[in-house]
């Protein structure tokens, strides 16, 4: 018979132990070096940046979630990243989006300026625009969808399907942080290399940084082990250890997460806020991300129309943290221009429309009435919205809450 393949949530815990005292849960090889029987008899494992039993047992897991042939785990999802661009040559072509994370356009503007790579930025959303810059010199694509914290959506099969007939040997890259593999399949969709920060949802705690690199072409998986072994960027066993324990949780963590998204995004929407979030009808690719999402993920940004009152609104939650990073059990909000991207430089933010008053909000696993509650709260007390002698919600230009 073939072997079992389960559905990801079942193989988020499922545990075939193979420890010799059968334990339930993954031991924890906290070694850095493995002794060998003989010179002639050596084992699977000889020193940790080489390889470890802990990250190999992650590295598996990982693999059946992302359906990959190999995965990688390395240090945080920055480290994924250069990682990846360290399998370009010299003042190679890459082509990457318009609204990546704040951290991956940093390391991307780096590389170009000292002349390593040409990086060309365009918006992903223009698929025929993105279409029309692939050229046979192009090497490496980078795509996000949807984007933090634009939450922007790209097709993800049409543009991969036609890089690769421009250039069979063009990489696309995915950073699929925003979704997990639990909600999308980069792989599926013909990318070639698939990458999370899996500080964000995979631990879902934020007790941890690390990333993790997920191929299918075996040659492929031989550089980017090479470089990962060369540079010693490979995941700490006890990072190893931590990740696979907040992963059996995964699938419970983002359906939760998820429906209290959904239920603060339509609160936000029908006070009558720009909200951006692709389970709402009114997000321009919704159609787009159904068809390539199994959800909408629970990270959302909105607008205000002023900073001062975004700021105030930021400054006002009691649940809601002032925090950079999304992904964790409890949730967060923040200013992306003033934090996670604030390494994107304020022409460059204007240029690419990123609205300087946008609040990003991370949803987490409290109830949703608290969530609302608190949020309801800061939106009072910031004047953003207001209530009538009935107590009803108005938002600053006259709408009334549909509650
Ligand atoms: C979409 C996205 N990709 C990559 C990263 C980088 O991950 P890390 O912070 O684990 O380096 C982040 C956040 O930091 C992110 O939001
Ligand atoms: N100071 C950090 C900011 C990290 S942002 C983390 C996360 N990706 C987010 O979007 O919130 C830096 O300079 O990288």
């Amino acid at each position: 018979m073939a072997p079992k393949s389960y559905k990801i949530e079942t193989e988020l815990v499922f545990l075939k132990s193979t420890d010799q005292h059968n334990a339930s849960v993954p031991p924890l090889y906290q070694s850095a070096t493995f002794k060998q029987n003989s010179l002639s008899d050596m084992g699977e494992y000889d020193y940790t940046r080489s390889g470890n039993p802990t990250r190999t047992f992650l590295q598996n897991k990982m693999a059946a979630i992302m359906k990959a042939t190999q995965t990688f785990a390395v240090t945080s999802g920055m480290g994924c990243l250069d990682v990846i661009v360290r399998l370009l040559q010299p003042g190679d072509e890459v082509i990457a989006g318009d609204d990546l994370y704040g951290g991956t356009h940093r390391l991307l503007t780096y590389l170009n300026s000292k002349g390593d790579l040409k990086v060309h930025h365009y918006d992903t959303t223009n698929t025929e625009l993105l279409k029309s810059k692939i050229t046979k010199n192009t090497k490496m694509i980078f795509l996000e969808s949807p984007t933090n914290p634009l939450i922007k959506v790209c097709d993800v099969k049409a543009i991969t399907d036609h890089a690769h007939a421009v250039n069979p040997d063009l990489l696309v890259v995915f950073d699929n942080t925003m979704m997990t593999p639990l909600l999308m399949t980069p792989l599926d969709l013909g990318v070639d290399i698939h990458y999370e920060s899996a500080t964000k949802y995979l631990n879902g705690h934020h007790d941890i940084m690390a990333g993790v690199i997920a191929a299918r072409d075996p040659k492929l998986a031989e550089r980017i082990y090479f470089v990962i072994n060369s540079t010693g960027c490979g995941l700490s066993p006890f990072d190893c250890w931590l990740l696979a324990r907040g992963l059996r949780t995964l699938a419970v963590r983002v359906e939760k997460q998820q429906q209290n998204c959904v239920k603060i995004s339509e609160f936000l929407h029908n006070l009558g806020f720009k909200v951006r979030y692709p389970g709402l009808k009114s997000h321009p690719q919704y159609e787009l991300h159904q068809s390539q999402c199994t959800g909408a993920g629970a990270v959302l940004s909105f607008e205000t129309g002023s900073i001062k009152l975004s700021e105030k609104i930021v400054e006002s939650t009691d649940i809601f943290g002032i925090a950079v990073s999304f992904g964790c059990v409890n949730s967060l909000i923040s200013m992306p221009c003033k934090m996670s991207h604030a390494s994107i430089d304020a022409k460059t933010r204007e240029e690419r429309d990123m609205p300087e008053d946008l609040i990003r909000l991370c949803i987490g696993i409290e109830d949703p009435e608290d969530l609302i509650q608190d949020l309801t709260k800061a939106l009072l007390k910031s004047g953003a919205v207001k209530l009538n002698d009935k107590d009803e919600l108005f938002n600053a230009t006259g709408v009334q809450a549909k509650l």
